[in-house]
Formats: C-alpha cells, structure tokens, sequence
C-alpha cells in the first residue's frame, strides 16, 4: 500500500516554487468533511490524477496546487486539505477565513458523514468569507452497493443550503474529481472576472456576490446537479 498523504503537517504558507508559476486567477479552495470520507485522496487525484490507498488521516491541513487552464486563462488552484478529526478542529477553523470556496465532502457509503454536512457548512459560514463558494461532493461513488445516501437528498440539501452545486466523486476511479475543481474555479471566476487578476490576488477572501449562479443542468448518467439559490 502506498500513502495518500504526502503531506501531513501544519502549514502557513504555500510552498514558495508552486506559487511563483504565472497565472491569470488565484483561489483558494478549502476541502471539508468528517474523516475518512476521502477528502486527501481526493486532492491527490486531482493534483496528479492517481489514486493512492491513505494509512495515515490528515494532521491539521495540507496544501497543495494545480494551475489549470481555463477557456485560455491560467487558474491557479489552492487547495487546502483539512483534518477531519475533531481534535484539529480549531487549527482548521483559521483557515475558513482566506478561502473563495469550499468543498464539502461526504462519503456515499456512509450514511453519518452526510448527516455531518450541515454542521460542515455551518462552519464554513460562520468561519469562511461571507459569500464563500460551496461545492457538495459525495465521494467513493464506486462503492455505489454500499450507498447510504441517494443523490437525490444531496441535491435536495445542496439546494437549502445556497450550495452551489452538488457532485458525486470517486477518487479510486477519477469520477468527476477535476469536474468538482472546474465547477468551482468557473463559477469563482463568473463571479469576480478581472477582479480576481493574479497582480490582484488577494490575502483573503474577496467581497464576492451574493446568490450563486445555476451553472450545471443535472445530466442523467452523470451524479452532478445544478443548484440554484436564492
Ligand atoms: N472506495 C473508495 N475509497 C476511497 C476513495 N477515496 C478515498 N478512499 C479511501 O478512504 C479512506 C480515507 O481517505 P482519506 O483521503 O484519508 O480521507 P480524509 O477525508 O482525508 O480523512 P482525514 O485526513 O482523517 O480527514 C482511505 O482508506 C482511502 O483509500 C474513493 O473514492 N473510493
């Protein structure tokens, strides 16, 4: 077995060599969720598209990047990884402040880490920016004989919740992994446009709009739906 997190420590900046690379928007992207559910595994799926079984749980927040390019723009994606376990929770709280949006992850196999996701929210509202962006991700949709929670109650969660959209994700088979990131990083930018600029980059999270956009219409065979809020 080989290890997931490659990183497990506190962290207060960004590696200094990733953050010099150009690019056109910065966000930064805080992931959420009780243990467990895959929230490292997702992370490493979409830094380097591989899935690699996790021994260790995450040790306050780890860090990583991925610059993508987005309809010719360069989006420099932050993600900050948080621990899970109860007792990092204080560490974790300090940085709810300085993300654009967060994603909060559930497991589709367990029943309990979606009955956390109000709490989860909860705390990226009380902690995070006002108008933070949300991403709902119901991760491990390969173990789909296991299921314990229906797409259909995420979406109906997402939607009372002013969640952006809601995804089911598996970081096993790359499932919708980039597609939650991309989601995420297109609505950031409808959102502040040239505002967000990179020379613009700001130390915390900016005044963004309120609502949110539907910018996903629910395809049939794939677990994304499009959440409008008021
Ligand atoms: N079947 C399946 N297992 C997964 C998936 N993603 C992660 N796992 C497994 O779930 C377990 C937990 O994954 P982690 O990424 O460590 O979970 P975490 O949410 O980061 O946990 P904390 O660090 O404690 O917050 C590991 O055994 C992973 O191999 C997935 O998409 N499908």
């Amino acid at each position: 077995m080989q290890w997931c997190s490659w990183r497990s420590h506190l962290q207060t900046q960004p590696p200094s060599s990733e953050s010099e690379d150009a690019f056109d928007f910065l966000f930064k992207i805080i992931l959420v969720g009780d243990s467990d559910v895959g929230k490292t595994c997702l992370v490493q799926s979409f830094k380097s598209g591989i899935f690699m079984e996790k021994q260790q749980n995450t040790i306050g927040v780890d860090f990583t990047v991925r610059t993508m390019d987005i309809d010719g723009k360069r989006v420099k994606m932050q993600v900050w990884d948080t621990a899970g376990q109860e007792r990092f929770r204080t560490i974790t709280q300090s940085y709810y402040r300085s993300a654009h949006g967060a994603m909060v992850a559930y497991d589709i196999s367990r029943r309990g880490t979606f009955e956390s996701v109000p709490h989860w929210i909860r705390e990226v509202q009380q902690y995070g920016a006002a108008s933070v962006v949300l991403v709902l991700v119901g991760n491990k949709s390969d173990l789909h004989l296991q299921r314990q929670v229906l797409f259909e109650d995420a979406c109906t969660l997402a939607e009372d919740n002013s969640v952006l959209a809601a995804l089911e994700t598996s970081a096993v088979e790359a499932q919708n992994v980039d597609a939650a990131f991309f989601l995420m990083a297109r609505e950031l930018i409808a959102r502040n446009g040239a505002g967000m600029a990179a020379e613009e980059a700001p130390q915390s999270a900016p005044p963004l709009k309120g609502g949110t956009l539907p910018v996903h219409v629910r395809p049939p065979s794939d677990k994304k739906c499009g959440c409008r809020a008021s």
